[in-house]
């Protein structure tokens, strides 16, 4: 489904990423670590195809099609959807009005149910998250990538200052998104999740890890048993091992 090959990024006049390669076939999901400033948002927002990343050297590839240089709205046509670490509030625009323009595919019941999962009613008619708390804007975010139904699903960060009863109906809804309730052969889905601690392991049937340091993936391989390594020994331990697990 998703294809890099060597890429290279510059943000602000600054090379961030060095080469990154990865191949993500359909219905997998991969995770994402790696210490703060090594690189993982800048990766996620490249792949969408934001202007401020430049790919200098490089390709994306998107179901066979070189998505490289595509503008962001085409790439959403495709199917690739992006929940944001920190998304902009929008003033002027209500959540509710979001929903029924992101994809006029879906049925005004189809919203109406995805809110009420999302326990968002009573946000529709505020300005996209203006005055949102952080665990409000991670559902508002997902509440709008459910009705978008993308096929490629990037999520940055998606259960950083969730509570725990969110995080549950976070990852349960995530876990819908990416098709976990079907046979893998079945799934058409899939994902790249960015994770420092590790709880949407919980509700997610993942099937690689990487860690990046420094714009450089240094180690791949099970996402629980590198978060273990992690956990114990700090990323200076995936530096000197660089293998796969
Ligand atoms: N516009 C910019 N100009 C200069 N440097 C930038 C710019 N945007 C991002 N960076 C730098 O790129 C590096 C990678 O940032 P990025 O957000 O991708 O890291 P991350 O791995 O997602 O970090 P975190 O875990 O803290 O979210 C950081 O050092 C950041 O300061």
């Amino acid at each position: 489904m998703l294809k890099i090959d060597n890429l290279h990024v510059e943000v602000g006049g600054k090379e961030i990423l060095h080469g990154i390669t990865m191949h993500i076939k359909p219905g997998e999901t991969h995770v994402l670590m790696g210490p703060n400033g090594s690189g993982k948002s800048t990766l996620l927002m490249t792949i969408m195809g934001f202007d401020a990343y430049h790919v200098t050297r490089g390709s994306i590839s998107f179901n066979g099609s070189d998505v490289t240089h595509m503008p962001v709205h085409e790439r959403a046509r495709l199917g690739m959807g992006i929940m944001f670490q920190r998304p902009p509030s929008i003033p002027g625009l209500k959540l509710g009005k979001m929903l029924d323009v992101i994809n006029p595919e879906k049925k005004p019941e189809f919203v109406t149910a995805a809110v009420t999962r999302m326990n968002m009613e009573e946000f529709v008619e505020r300005d996209i998250n203006l005055g949102f708390s952080g665990g409000e804007i991670k559902r508002s975010e997902i509440l709008q990538m459910m009705v978008q139904d993308p096929s490629f699903i990037m999520l940055d960060e998606p259960e950083s200052g969730v509570d725990l009863e969110n995080i549950h109906l976070m990852g349960e809804s995530i876990a819908r998104l990416l098709q976990k309730n079907q046979r893998f052969i079945d799934r058409k889905n899939s994902g790249l999740v960015i994770t420092h601690t590790g709880y949407i392991l919980d509700y997610l049937d993942v099937d690689k890890g990487h860690v990046m340091i420094n714009g450089e993936f240094k180690c791949h391989g099970n996402p629980r048993e590198i978060l273990k390594l992690i956990k114990e020994k700090g990323y200076k331990e995936c530096l000197s091992c660089a293998k796969i697990l």
